[in-house]
């Protein structure tokens, strides 16, 4: 019963919606009463064998009225419990996905995605049901079964009542412990047929790292192996619901066959009528139902319960990163201007003594461009993003016109950088929707233009349908090459103050790349321009040039200037001039 209190926030706040359907659930099961008192009445008329047609016609007209009444009552509480429920499981829903939106890069290290889509669905439905059917459960099987007991000791006899509905609480009994194990190998069912779907979706999506591998093979059985284990578990829940259907046909039957013997025995001793003994019968059918739903109800409460918490527990979960600053009157152009990074310390929440930057101290004027370079691992990525503002915890400042990034409004920073990473998502929709993702409203042009301006446009006419050619799901149909030319478009329509290139151009061919790069030193004049790199000659012509190694700054200044210094960087330029000459004269 706890959740019904865990959930009172929800009650109170649907407290008319609720008063109203209980209300008519209990009049629904008040009118259930008149039926089978009817009917009795009816049977005694025929026994004694005086039928005056207008009092029947009288009687059959009322069960007619009976009928129709519970049509309407069952109808406004049906709209306005299970509406209920609809409305608590959108609440939830929302609630998650809100929650899913505001975490942080650590949470998603925490939980797996397959679990938080079970978390999302499955956890969700069950608490659901605790307000639809579980309050359902709780006020009509309760004053269903008062009602019809009330009705049966009233109208027939109560030492019959007494005798014939002994069998009734063991279908109680048997429907909450069998029930228990049913959904126990139910929930045990769900997580197979959760990890056959990961499973599935894996191999799906690495199917050409599968196949590349030879691995194919192996990963059938290993799928044919899951699928034997969800067989096995499934054959469970047959086995449990096997047992509990015949359980309730037998006590059930047990139930009229004392009913039929003991009540008989009264009519024959003339202390029952033929109507009050059919009039019984009918009652025990409003029994059967309020006792399998009580042993129902503790099912669903559990389950519910238990779902509920472990909803509150990821909803309670903090996001490292707070717009505590959301109310700050800044706007895009307060924020443009020069970007100085002065990080003593940072080290990834999951390895706090490991240092990944020691003391990056720099500053970038407004329209420069950097470049960030150095061996991997060397904590390119990591710079770039603390200024996307995924890690909040460093020793020291990140400032951008003077104000400290985590002082202003999170939605007014992120509008004012475009970052492209280096494994960019793609949606499966269509090419001109993956571009202007960034910008919903833009127009055609605007987008032929940034397509241009990343040297994807001739690509784009080439495939059959233009820009409405669907890409399929992460962009499968599209090459390496021509997914990072989409992304670097869709940074560059969003035409924000900083635009980061983080290995964005690792999968284009040399030329593309210079084109690409002539195209953003004409297109982002007077706009600043972070680009993290393997390959040197797309930072030769940046402002500013960062050698990083182990998280420190070990050289810096322009091209001319690092090859002057004849460390690292030149020794990587020579090494890649050789490599470029070498590629040239062997293609
Ligand atoms: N989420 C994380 N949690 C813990 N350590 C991390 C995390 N991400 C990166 N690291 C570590 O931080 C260090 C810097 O990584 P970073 O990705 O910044 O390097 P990088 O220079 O961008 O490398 P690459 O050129 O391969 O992209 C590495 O030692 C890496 O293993």
């Amino acid at each position: 019963m706890g959740i019904f209190f865990k959930l009172g926030w929800f009650f109170k706040k649907e407290k008319k919606r609720y008063l109203i359907g209980i209300t008519f659930l209990a009049l629904t099961s008040v009118v259930n009463l008149v039926p089978p008192r009817i009917l009795g009445l009816m049977a005694d008329q025929l026994d004694e064998g005086h039928i005056s047609w207008q009092e029947y016609g009288l009687l059959i007209l009322a069960i007619v009225l009976a009928a129709l009444l519970l049509y309407g009552f069952r109808y406004f509480w049906r709209s306005q419990i299970w509406g209920g429920a609809a409305e608590l499981e959108l609440q939830l829903r929302s609630k998650l996905f809100r929650q899913f939106m505001a975490m942080d890069r650590t949470f998603y290290q925490r939980h797996r995605t397959g679990d938080l889509m079970a978390h999302a669905t499955n956890d969700v439905s069950a608490v659901q049901e605790v307000a639809g059917e579980g309050v359902l459960t709780l006020v009509d099987s309760l004053i269903m079964s008062v009602s019809t007991m009330v009705a049966m000791i009233a109208f027939v006899d109560w030492r019959l009542t007494l005798v014939a509905l002994l069998p009734l609480p063991f279908l109680a009994w048997g429907a909450w412990k069998l029930g228990d194990r049913l959904h126990d190998a139910f929930d045990k069912s769900q997580a197979a047929f959760s990890r056959l779907n990961n499973k599935t979706q894996e191999s799906v999506s690495g199917i050409k790292v599968l196949k590349t591998f030879g691995q194919g093979r192996e990963d059938t059985a290993a799928f044919d192996q899951m699928i034997d284990d969800t067989i096995k578990i499934n054959k469970k829940v047959f086995k449990w619901d096997s047992m509990f259907d015949p359980l309730g046909t037998f006590l059930i039957g047990l139930t009229y066959t004392i009913t039929i013997i003991y009540g008989g025995m009264l009519v024959f001793n003339k202390a029952l009528t033929i109507g009050q003994l059919v009039s019984f019968i009918a009652y025990i059918g409003n029994m059967v139902w309020p006792m399998f739903a009580i042993g129902y109800l503790f099912n669903i409460l559990e389950r519910g319960s238990a779902s509920y918490d472990r909803i509150e527990k990821l909803l309670e979960e903090k996001s490292e990163i707070t717009d505590k600053y959301a109310d700050q009157k800044l706007s895009a152009k307060d924020i443009a201007g020069d970007l100085i990074y002065h990080v003593k310390y940072f080290a990834y929440p999951d390895e706090p003594k490991v240092q990944v930057l020691n003391n990056i101290d720099f500053t970038l004027k407004t329209g420069q461009t950097l470049g960030l370079v150095g061996k991997v691992g060397a904590g390119k990525t990591t710079i770039i993003q603390l200024l996307l503002r995924e890690f909040d915890k460093y020793d020291g400042h990140i400032t951008l016109n003077g104000h400290d990034i985590r002082e202003i409004p999170l939605n007014v920073l992120l509008r004012q950088i475009s970052y492209v990473p280096q494994d960019n998502y793609l949606f499966s929709t269509s090419i001109q929707k993956n571009i202007a993702f960034s910008k919903a409203d833009s127009n055609e042009s605007a987008i032929v233009s940034a397509a241009k301006k990343s040297d994807l446009h001739n690509d784009i006419l080439q495939m059959p349908g233009g820009y409405n050619t669907l890409v399929g799901e992460n962009g499968v149909s599209l090459s390496g090459g021509q997914k990072q030319r989409m992304s670097i478009a869709r940074a560059l329509l969003k035409q924000s103050q900083i635009l980061v290139l983080d290995d964005a151009l690792s999968a284009v061919d040399a030329r593309t790349e210079m084109a690409i790069l002539r195209s953003l030193r004409k297109e982002r004049k007077g706009k600043t321009t972070l680009i993290a790199t393997h390959r040197l000659t797309s930072v030769m012509n940046a402002d500013l040039i960062l050698v990083l190694k182990n998280g420190r700054i070990v050289e810096r200044g322009t091209h001319d200037q690092l090859l002057k210094l004849n460390g690292w960087y030149a020794d990587m330029w020579q090494r890649q001039e050789l490599e470029d000459k070498v590629g040239d004269s062997n293609g």
